[in-house]
């Protein structure tokens, strides 16, 4: 079943047009990840779920029930959701205990099973030595569990997070991506996830909303946006990357094509009706480049301008090609040693003909 739909939504601030036609189905108890650079919209979609923000035409859907329409705008209180905050959004003036019992008090639970509903979820989050202290006296991992907390107690439904880890440390990243993986699995709640770090988006989520000026260019599972991207803008933003004009592309069935990169013959993967073209762009990552001995008859030529220590690898940006112009990357595993100057020998392994003719990915 659906738990999140949104139908042709669309939001404008003045004359900046901030959400363009936006349609999304999420299932219920999905990890939705929404990721894009700053200032695509993310918030803007959140706080429309929310219902902090009236939209300008569409409609939304959560739990099957409208709660915004053209003539219909429910509160954010009456949604069913809890919402995650970069900042917390903790009363200060209030324990731990008391910010999470808030909601509860609010909706008219009774004293005794608000209290045992508290201890439960804070014993869940490992907060229940913290109980009676003020959010000034927790550190920042400790006020996002307190939120999330919230969210538990609230027994919500839906979970919308606003960029939660922005603030903090890598370490404690790490260690509340776990808590969130977690919390998705206990509670089978649907997630809707904003964030600006790919690597987040990819690690947590079932499927990832990838948005760009307002628009969702594509919204798939993290490795088909990995090994096939629909869009050259999805390519270059996920996972490092990289967009070339490849030539002489031809079918060759099975979802494989032949073609000509930097004057190489290659063999890539595509979609099952490619058709064969003279022009097409391709995308791979930097693993998908390797090298090859210096005495290899194929092979495409290329000059280090730097190599740098990735622990695992060695990470050597090179300029390559016929015309020695194309900067391009490639992980070598260690040990190995390369210099400024060095010229080597790449071959291209693997790497995704992008359609060129998609869909508008607006309608999913
Ligand atoms: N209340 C508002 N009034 C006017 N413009 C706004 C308002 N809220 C957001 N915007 C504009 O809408 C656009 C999208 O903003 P939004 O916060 O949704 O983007 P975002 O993708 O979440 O960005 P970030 O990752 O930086 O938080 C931006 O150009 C922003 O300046």
């Amino acid at each position: 079943m659906n738990q999140i739909q949104t139908n042709n939504i669309a939001k404008s601030y003045g004359q900046t047009e901030v959400l363009r036609q936006i349609s999304l189905s999420i299932n219920s108890g999905e990890f939705v990840a929404v990721l894009g650079p700053s200032g695509c919209g993310k918030t803007t979609l959140l706080r429309c779920l929310a219902g902090f923000e009236r939209l300008d035409s569409g409609k939304i859907d959560i739990g099957g029930q409208t709660v915004s329409g053209p003539k219909r705008h429910l509160l954010p209180e009456n949604r069913g959701i809890g919402v995650v905050f970069q900042n917390y959004a903790l009363w200060p003036h209030m324990s731990v205990t008391q910010n999470v019992a808030y909601g509860l008090k609010i909706s008219g639970v009774p004293k005794k099973e608000r209290k045992a509903r508290v201890a439960h979820v804070l014993d869940l989050v490992e907060l229940g030595p913290q109980a009676n202290r003020r959010p000034s006296d927790l550190s920042g991992g400790q006020r996002q569990r307190v939120a999330l907390a919230r969210c538990l107690a609230m027994e919500s439904r839906v979970v919308l997070l606003d960029e939660p880890l922005a603030n903090l440390d890598v370490h404690l990243r790490g260690a509340l991506e776990e808590e969130f993986a977690a919390f998705h699995a206990r509670t089978g709640a649907t997630m809707f996830y904003i964030t600006h770090d790919q690597s987040e988006a990819l690690a947590l989520a079932d499927r990832v909303a990838v948005m760009d000026r307002g628009r969702i260019l594509q919204f798939d599972k993290p490795e088909a946006l990995f090994r096939r991207p629909s869009t050259e803008t999805v390519a270059g933003f996920i996972g490092e990357g990289r967009v070339l004009e490849a030539e002489d592309i031809r079918p060759l069935g099975g979802g494989f094509a032949s073609a000509i990169v930097l004057g190489q013959p290659v063999k890539l993967r595509c979609n099952l009706d490619q058709d064969a073209r003279a022009h097409a762009k391709i995308s791979f990552h930097p693993g998908d480049l390797h090298m090859i001995a210096d005495a290899a008859p194929d092979g495409i030529c290329a000059n280090v301008t730097r190599a740098t220590y990735r622990g695992a690898y060695l990470r050597a940006n090179v300029m390559a090609g016929p015309s020695g112009a194309v900067p391009l990357s490639v992980d070598i595993a260690a040990p190995a040693s390369l210099t400024s100057g060095q010229q080597v020998k790449l071959a291209l392994n693997d790497g995704w003909v992008i359609p060129t003719t998609h869909p508008t990915c607006n309608h999913i």
